[in-house]
């Protein structure tokens, strides 16, 4: 009666294992891939109990179908997509189906983790995400800009005189006084400077910072903030429980 949920994103696969009944986020077996070593996983899914999968797919159409090889046979198998209402969240995309179905996920998630509060929940991967869900449950829409990785490196590519900078555990100086610090520094304070400016704009009473990257961002918010992991897979689960 196992559920597998899997947030496919465009650099890694991040999949967890929940038993019936779990609390959001409490599972059983969790892991990330990128999507070369999608087989070796899918070998361990088999054994696993499996009955049910919900699938967020932001990858493409050849990443689909390598999950879909991957899936133990005979499981019924949900492909997540973003529509105008699920799980009492109510999709405020002009076109609900444009909306990526792994930030459609993650408001459903941020919105079990803060109910009634106007949430800003801050997927930072590839791409770095920024989306308001309000008090009463609607996604009111957001913000998609470079993740930091692609920011860094986009630098790097397109300048004769920029090296390829690699964050520490601790954000440098916000005046950087090395090329190093200021690129870093840069980065860094265009992906929190966008959480905080959404943060003000939506008089948000909770933020949550999700990720691959979260760990570099969130210690360069200067306001209050909670990291959560794969808030995608909290979102799955929130969605599968409710229907
Ligand atoms: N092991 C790692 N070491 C350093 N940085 C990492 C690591 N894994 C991820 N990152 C950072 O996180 C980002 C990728 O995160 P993650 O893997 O969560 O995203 P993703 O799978 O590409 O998801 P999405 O496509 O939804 O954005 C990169 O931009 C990089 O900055
Ligand atoms: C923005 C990304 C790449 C983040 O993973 C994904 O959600 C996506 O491809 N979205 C589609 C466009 C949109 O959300 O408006
Ligand atoms: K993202």
């Amino acid at each position: 009666m196992t559920l597998l949920l899997i947030d496919a994103g465009n650099t890694r696969i991040k999949w967890a294992l929940a038993a019936p009944g779990a609390a959001l986020g409490k599972w059983e077996q969790c892991g990330a891939v990128e999507h070369a070593g999608l087989d070796a996983v899918g070998a361990g899914w088999r054994h696993a109990g499996i009955t049910r999968a919900i699938v967020s797919n932001v990858a493409g159409a050849a990443v689909r179908e390598r999950i879909a090889q991957a899936l133990p046979a005979g499981i019924d198998v949900e492909w997540f997509a973003s529509v105008e209402e699920r799980a009492g969240l109510r999709n405020g995309y002009r076109n609900p189906g444009q909306l990526g179905c792994d930030r459609f996920s993650a408001a459903i998630g941020a919105r079990a983790l803060a109910p009634g509060q106007d949430v800003i929940v801050a997927t930072c991967g590839t791409a770095t995400t920024v989306d308001a869900i309000s008090a009463d449950g609607r996604f009111i829409g957001g913000m998609i800009l470079p993740g930091l990785a692609l920011m860094a490196g986009a630098l790097a590519s397109n300048t004769a005189q920029l090296p390829q900078v690699a964050p520490g555990a601790a954000p440098p100086p916000v005046f950087g006084d090395n090329t190093h610090d200021a690129i870093v520094s840069g980065c860094l304070s265009a992906q929190a400077g966008a959480i905080e400016r959404a943060c003000a704009a939506h008089g948000a009473t909770a933020c949550i910072v999700s990720g691959g990257a979260a760990p570099y961002i969130a210690p360069a918010l200067t306001l209050a903030h909670r990291v959560v992991d794969n808030i995608v897979l909290v979102g799955l689960h929130a969605a599968a429980g409710a229907d």
